[in-house]
């Protein structure tokens, strides 16, 4: 069984056993007491190149990164570093994330969100709602078509901006169809789990220039988002390179500073 059936099991038996504990209905009520999303999307439209800072405390590559003792201090790093979204990932069993991270996250800063798990399911997409979430992560790998075109749907009937990962052409092609108008290429590829750097510019020309383009993974500092923003990157997405260096508001800023050389700006 490959790394991402292995997590969708996972994900799927605790999935069952939430919705065992709080049924639809109720979780749709919960929805209704909570503020309606960030515009996610606009926030990567406007000029530069962008950061999407991650709070990400393993992997399956790499198992434990850091002890992230509070997660809501690590956000308000990244908002004070100047972070366009906090990404918070909600998957348990390989990336030791929380719905509590989720919330905890949204308590403490203004940023939009996006919940990083491996969404099968609308339910979960609710729970990303209420938790606080402004966008979604739709991982195409995970989805077959239909499901993919209507989680789309259904995220953006919730206010939720869906970013829709891909990894090859053809999973290009099928975000497309889906409607996905921001794109994330995940440059790990999710069988070996090794990171291609050169993915993005292969899938970028493949991808209109209508949409937002992130590249994903891998990214160690300043001089990875340059060559990215050279292959048409509006954002990128970092995870280990922040929670693992010294200063993580520091490390944002100085991500956020060569986003926003005039060059990459005035770009459009
Ligand atoms: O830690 P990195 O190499 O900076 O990567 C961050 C992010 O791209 C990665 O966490 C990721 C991208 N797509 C995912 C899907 C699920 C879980 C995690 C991910």
């Amino acid at each position: 069984m490959s790394v991402l059936d292995e997590i969708l099991d996972g994900v799927r038996t605790d999935l069952a056993a939430r919705e065992a504990e709080l049924p639809l209905d109720r979780l749709k009520a919960l929805a209704e007491s909570v503020p309606t999303p960030k515009d996610a999307e606009a926030a990567l439209r406007r000029p530069g190149v962008h950061v999407i800072a991650e709070v990400k405390r393993a992997s399956p590559s790499k198992g434990p990164l850091a002890s992230i003792g509070d997660p809501a201090a690590l956000a308000r790093d990244y908002e004070a570093g100047g972070a366009a979204w906090i990404s918070v990932l909600t998957e348990q069993r390989r990336f030791q994330g929380s719905l509590a991270d989720l919330e905890a996250v949204h308590k403490a800063v203004d940023t939009p969100l996006l919940r990083k798990d491996f969404v099968v399911s609308s339910y979960q997409l609710w729970e990303a709602r209420v938790f606080g979430a402004s966008a979604i992560l739709l991982i195409v790998a995970a989805l077959p078509q239909e499901a993919l075109v209507s989680l789309v749907e259904r995220a953006r009937s919730l206010g939720l901006t869906p970013l829709v990962e891909v990894h090859d052409e053809d999973e290009v092609a099928r975000a497309l169809d889906a409607g996905a108008t921001v794109v994330g290429v995940n440059a790990r590829n999710l069988k070996t789990l090794e990171v291609d750097r050169d993915t993005f510019a292969r899938l970028a020309p493949r991808i209109p220039a209508d949409c937002v383009k992130i590249a994903e993974s891998g990214i160690r500092g300043p001089h990875d988002l340059l060559a990215y923003a050279g292959a048409g990157a509006g954002a990128v997405l970092v995870g280990e390179s922040l929670v693992r260096g010294r200063n993580p508001r520091e490390a944002v800023a100085d991500l956020v500073t060569a986003g926003a050389h005039p060059a990459l700006r005035d770009r459009n």
